[in-house]
């Protein structure tokens, strides 16, 4: 089953459901918390492990981010660590204090108050237990900027978050308020929560590791995209006409390479046959510099319309390289007007800036969006002011809840781009594609890199997958292939690591 990652209220629920069916306490479940806590930072951190005279610094908050902590002092202590603890003040449940009782024999609990800034001399860890999915309003204390830059400097202790970096919507992964912790390890109770993933906030989260705490998984939550069934991707036999004709529109002549990309990543995906259309003043560049992708003149959108009433043509990816004017919104109203499912990308979103309603009104549930954040803003520029800046109160809008409605305005499959992907459907279906964390591949913010996943995405529309199935394989793909490639890569390398990725998918099938 693929991973999933949850809202504060998704994981409160999965909680109170275990309770309520005997399966453990609230107690019982921070005691795991922090037990299971201990173990990861020291599987984590070897050369913390064995304890000795070492001495770690926990800050915990009033709830049970705070409870949590106590736990973690008691089993540091049970190793030989001399533990600080610094408490705010405040209304905690019965668990936070029962566990602060278990701790108080062992070790003093200073007051953390807003101004203060314990003292870290000689401490190798600190803990962040101050808020994790309780997060609700801007957290104003000084320790916050204590945690941010021990978590940036070199040498010096190291900040192990529970569950959230505080201050942090565990939700969105925004700041809520202009102040929050930052930690080298963050560890996610019982499962990822959305907030570890979006934004910057895996940045902010170091690593992650998740913490088992015994509770049932009942598949809650929204998908991580991982690697394609081989069967989706695969062909079995049958000829060239079997796998879809793909069709990419390309622009003035000069401007052809971003096509030629989408055009040869959607040949390399799998699609029997790719025709590039271009005006024909373009063709001999394109001839130049084009074998196996076929190429096809069309001087205007009527010409373009003759050209797609052909029925063997099954998808049409357009936007890289068409320029933003009146000709580029006279193509996208033609292969909206025609039976042929469409991707949209860069240039055609950019033309119906001025009037968005124009583009939704003609797309249909099958046809693909793939903005990257500047795009998103043209084109949905309310949603994108909601995830702007911080946040004043949690849980707070996030890219996912912005993807989504821009799927039921739109009526049409989006791919918000960025490290953090979202795929959404205007029936409701959301996925979160992630490479952060061990898949970052910075090197794919590359000129062409985005066109290359236009023509991916259209190469497995022509081969038969819904848009929602092709997206999801192909951005999980197309990091894959950037991963391979390393750093260095350009944009031609992604198509080209295509081959390697789909014998390793093969054979690991087998
Ligand atoms: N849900 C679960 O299954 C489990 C939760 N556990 C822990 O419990 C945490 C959630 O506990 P809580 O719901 O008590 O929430 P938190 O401990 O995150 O904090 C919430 C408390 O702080 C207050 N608060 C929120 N924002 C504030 C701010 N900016 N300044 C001051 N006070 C603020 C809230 O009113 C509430 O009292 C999880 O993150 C996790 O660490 C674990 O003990 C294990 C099990
Ligand atoms: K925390």
């Amino acid at each position: 089953m693929a991973m999933r990652v949850l809202t504060a209220d998704e994981m409160r629920a999965i909680e109170r459901d275990a309770m309520e069916r005997g399966l453990a306490t609230g107690r019982e479940l921070m005691e795991r918390a922090g037990r299971g806590a201990v173990r990861t930072i020291g599987a984590h951190w070897p050369d913390l492990e064995p304890g000795g005279a070492r001495r770690a610094v926990v800050l915990c908050g009033p709830g049970n981010n705070g409870g949590d902590g106590f736990v973690v002092a008691r089993h540091l202590h049970a190793l030989g660590w001399r533990c600080d603890l610094y408490a705010m003040e405040g209304a905690g449940g019965a668990d936070a204090a029962a566990m602060r009782a278990a701790w108080e024999p062992l070790g003093l609990v200073h007051r953390l108050g807003p101004g203060d800034r314990p003292s870290l001399e000689g401490a190798a860890l600190i803990v962040d237990a101050l808020f994790g999915t309780g997060l609700s309003r801007p957290v104003e204390l000084a320790a916050i900027a204590l945690l941010r830059e021990a978590a940036r400097a070199d040498g010096g202790p190291r900040v192990v978050a529970l569950d959230m970096p505080s201050g942090r919507c565990a939700d969105s992964g925004r700041r809520i308020g202009p102040d929050a912790a930052e930690a080298n390890l963050t560890l996610a109770f019982h499962a990822p929560k959305r907030g570890h993933y979006l934004g910057d906030a895996p940045d902010a989260c170091g690593a992650l590791r998740v913490v088992d705490i015994g509770l049932p998984d009942a598949g809650a939550g929204l998908p991580l995209i991982d690697a394609p069934r081989w069967e989706t991707i695969s062909k079995r036999g049958g000829h060239k006409y079997r796998h879809g004709h793909a069709v990419i529109l390309g622009g003035a002549s000069g401007k052809g390479g971003a096509a030629r990309m989408a055009a040869q990543a959607a040949l390399r995906i799998g699609a029997g046959l790719v025709t590039l259309v271009v005006p024909p003043e373009a063709i001999v560049e394109n001839a130049a510099r084009l074998d196996a992708v076929m190429l096809h003149a069309a001087g205007d959108a009527h010409a373009l319309r003759g050209f797609l009433s052909d029925a063997r043509l099954n998808a049409v990816g357009l936007g890289p390289g068409l320029g933003r004017g009146a000709a580029t919104r006279a193509w996208v109203e033609a292969v909206l007007d025609g039976p042929r499912a469409a991707v949209l990308d860069a240039d055609a979103l950019t033309a119906f800036e001025d009037r968005p309603e124009a583009l939704f009104d003609l797309l249909r549930p099958g046809d693909v969006l793939t903005p990257h954040d500047g795009e998103f803003a043209r084109l949905f520029p309310d949603l994108a002011l909601e995830l702007s800046g911080e946040a004043a109160t949690g849980p707070a809008a996030s890219r996912i809840d912005a993807a989504r409605a821009a799927a039921r305005r739109a009526g049409a499959v989006i791919l918000l781009k960025g490290p953090d992907s979202i795929v959404a459907a205007p029936d409701g279906r959301a996925a979160l594609h992630a490479a952060v964390y061990g898949r970052a591949v910075p090197w794919l913010a590359t000129a062409g890199a985005g066109d290359t996943l236009t023509g991916m995405i259209t190469g497995l529309v022509a081969r038969g997958l819904g848009g929602f199935e092709a997206v999801s394989a192909a951005v999980w793909l197309h990091v894959e292939a950037a991963r391979r490639a390393g750093p260095g890569l350009i944009a031609e390398d992604i198509a080209s690591a295509l081959p390697g990725l789909f014998r390793d998918l093969a054979a690991a099938r087998q």
